[in-house]
């Protein structure tokens, strides 16, 4: 998997992605990169520090990061990677796209499709839910623009919130506005964030809140000038990594174990339910109305 090109410089490979240590793109000698061998077609950036560790992942999946199937596994691969490499100690999540963190799955792969395919996007979701809701190392979610649905449930998958101070930013599960149910462990997660009480409200109205609202309910941590968003992220990180890791490790997976278990113990029907919910004439509509009302706002 991992090959030595030259001196310092280690080259990983899996699928369309590359991970390249030692001196690359920015000059500096201690950064890693990983982007895809074809670099048009990257929809993530990463850049590993090996002096401090922190590998920031850019999400970069035009126009909206809206997450479809290849985007998912892209970013899984890249977290499965960063996982296995000693040298990275935390990741922060974070947007290239101007305004927008994501716009959460991508609607179009719940849309119009057969069975299997839906089977097989669910399927990567869980996968990427699973692999951030219990990753090991410390992450961190640099929340740059607004982020709805599947985006805030990438945000709440981290360790630590910092918003971006820009009123016309919201984030939220916002599922019931297109007439669809955010399912038992995107509400578990919701709820472990911010309590029951303001999970019931939230998901039932399927509310969206700004970065001083989703502070006030601790959906975010911390909200701060757009501009400093990543720098923040880095200097709370630095914060983490001062904990001794395997007490920190063990502390998050104690929190965080039962919830990843019980979607391991019944992954199969939670596709079955989903591919069946999704699946029905009134759901189809809701989402095909949705689709059209975001086509319409444009116009
Ligand atoms: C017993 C019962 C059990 C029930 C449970 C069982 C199973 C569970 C079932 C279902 C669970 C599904 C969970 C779903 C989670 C989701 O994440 S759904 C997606 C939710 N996302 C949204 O609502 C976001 C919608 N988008 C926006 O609000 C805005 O687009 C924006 C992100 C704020 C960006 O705004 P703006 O900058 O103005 O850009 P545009 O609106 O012009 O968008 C640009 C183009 O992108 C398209 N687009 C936007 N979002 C999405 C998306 N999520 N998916 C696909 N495409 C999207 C938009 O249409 C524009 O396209 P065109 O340029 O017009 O082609």
């Amino acid at each position: 998997m991992a090959a030595v090109l030259r001196r310092g410089v280690k080259l990983i490979s899996s699928g369309s992605s590359q991970l390249l240590s030692g001196g690359c793109k920015h000059g500096r000698t201690s950064t890693l990169c990983i982007s895809s061998s074809r670099p048009s077609s990257s929809k993530i950036n990463v850049e590993l520090d090996s002096s401090t560790g922190i590998a920031v992942m850019r999400f970069q999946n035009p126009l909206v990061n809206s997450l479809n199937l290849d985007f998912l596994t892209e970013i899984c691969i890249s977290l499965e990677k960063l996982e296995l490499d000693k040298s990275c100690r935390g990741v922060i999540l974070t947007s290239a796209q101007p305004k927008i963190f994501s716009a959460g799955l991508d609607i179009l792969e719940m849309y119009g499709k057969n069975p299997e395919h839906y089977a097989a996007f669910w399927k990567s979701v869980q996968e990427i839910w699973l692999k951030l809701y219990g990753y090991s190392k410390i992450t961190i979610a640099a929340i740059n623009g607004s982020s709805p649905a599947g985006g805030c449930l990438i945000a709440l998958t981290a360790d630590y919130r910092i918003m971006a101070d820009n009123p016309r930013y919201t984030i939220g599960l916002n599922e019931t506005q297109l007439g669809i149910v955010a399912p038992f462990w995107f509400k578990d997660t919701m709820l472990n964030t911010v309590g029951h009480r303001t999970a019931e409200l939230s998901l039932q109205f399927g509310l969206m809140y700004t970065p001083s609202d989703a502070l006030k309910i601790n959906l975010v941590d911390l909200v701060v000038p757009e501009e400093q968003v990543l720098s923040t992220a880095t200097e709370t990180m630095t914060k983490f990594l001062a904990i001794p890791g395997h007490a920190r490790e063990i502390s998050k997976s104690m929190m965080r174990k039962p919830v990843v278990d019980r979607l391991l113990s019944c992954r199969d029907a939670d596709i079955k339910n989903f591919v069946s919910f999704i699946s029905k004439d009134s759901i189809q509509k809701s989402l095909g109305q949705y689709l059209s009302m975001l086509k319409q706002k444009k116009s």
